[in-house]
């Protein structure tokens, strides 16, 4: 059993995306939990950023310069983590790429560039943390989605296909590494604030007012919220989870829609009733 207060200790993380958002709060969480983390990105100055408040509040970290398209380079920077490191205990695929666009006015360059960072992206760097963890008999790999995976959503039909994708790939592994001491899971949050989601797909102030509007707990999520579900996934709290989704998304997705009706026309309905 690990200690609650260092559930990491000892342990290695890669977290792709790390240098912002949602990927510099989980690793910053894993640092904190004790553990070493690595964070991936294209840009240098935000992941020595992150690096350097992990190590400011005394935590391990050091600082990768990577595309996760380019699977020769993920695979070398993989074996360098191992090198520099030693193990490679928590893989977390955040890294996206994401804008909202109709599908019909879709390009072809425009749905490769997001299954290519997505869907591509997560596979090469499943592939190259297996390659460690299957060796270790250990490790936990934890994908961030969004719960448009299974039930889609327009302007969004690039990355909803990739991180349906990615889901598929989740449950696939999960079985195939069950026995290897390798868990697969996903998280899918809700809206969070962070500045790559606000610029790429709320950036007006009626499309936020919208999307705050399709949260039943009438807010969006805070990065540290996200971190605290994900830092459970990855733990040994969470040893016989496999192949699972954990959304947390305020109730986004369950209360999109009764039966086509929104939540205020239900709530009208039952107006004149006690
Ligand atoms: C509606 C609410 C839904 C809420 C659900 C929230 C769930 C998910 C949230 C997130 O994923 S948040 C993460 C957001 N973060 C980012 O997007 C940061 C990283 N983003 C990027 O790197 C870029 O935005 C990128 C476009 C994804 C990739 O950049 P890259 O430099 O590789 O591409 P470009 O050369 O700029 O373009 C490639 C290709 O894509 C077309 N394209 C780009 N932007 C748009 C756009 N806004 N609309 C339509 N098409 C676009 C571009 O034209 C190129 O295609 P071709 O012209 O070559 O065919
Ligand atoms: N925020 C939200 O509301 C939601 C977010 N999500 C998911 O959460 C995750 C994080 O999103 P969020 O923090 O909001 O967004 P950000 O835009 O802040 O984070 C995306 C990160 O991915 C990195 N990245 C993009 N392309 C590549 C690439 N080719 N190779 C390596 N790194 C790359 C970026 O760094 P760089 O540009 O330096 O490469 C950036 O750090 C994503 O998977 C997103 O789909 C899901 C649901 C809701």
């Amino acid at each position: 059993m690990t200690d609650s207060a260092s559930p990491f200790s000892g342990r290695v993380a890669v977290v792709t995306g790390g240098g912002s958002g949602i990927g510099r709060a989980v690793a910053t969480r894993y640092g904190a939990g004790g553990g070493t983390v690595v964070v991936c990105g294209r840009r240098r100055e935000p992941l020595q950023e992150t690096a350097e408040q992990i190590r400011a509040a005394g935590g391990r970290a050091d600082a990768v310069v990577l595309d996760v398209r380019d699977a020769d380079a993920v695979a070398t920077a993989f074996a360098t983590v191992r090198e520099r490191h030693g193990r490679i205990d928590a893989l977390v695929n955040n890294a996206a790429g994401n804008f909202v666009c109709p599908g019909e006015k879709l390009s072809p360059g425009g749905w490769r560039a997001v299954i290519d960072i997505v869907l591509n992206g997560t596979f090469h760097c499943t592939r190259a943390a297996a390659d460690t963890m299957l060796g270790q008999g250990s490790g936990s790999v934890l994908s961030v989605i969004a719960s448009y995976a299974w039930h889609g959503h327009p302007g969004t039909v690039h990355s909803a296909a990739a991180k349906a994708g990615v889901l598929a790939m989740t449950r696939t592994l999960a079985v195939e590494w069950a026995d290897r001491g390798v868990r697969l899971n996903c998280i899918a949050p809700g809206p969070t604030e962070t500045a790559g989601a606000g610029a790429a797909l709320w950036a007006e102030p009626a499309s936020r007012e919208r999307v705050l509007a399709s949260v039943p707990q009438a807010r969006t999520a805070g990065t540290g919220e996200i971190a605290e579900a994900a830092a459970f996934l990855l733990d040994d709290r969470a040893a016989y989870i496999t192949g699972e989704v954990l959304t947390v998304d305020g109730g986004q997705w369950l209360g999109k829609q009764v039966y086509g009706t929104p939540l205020a026309q239900v709530r009208e309905a039952g107006d004149d009733r006690r």
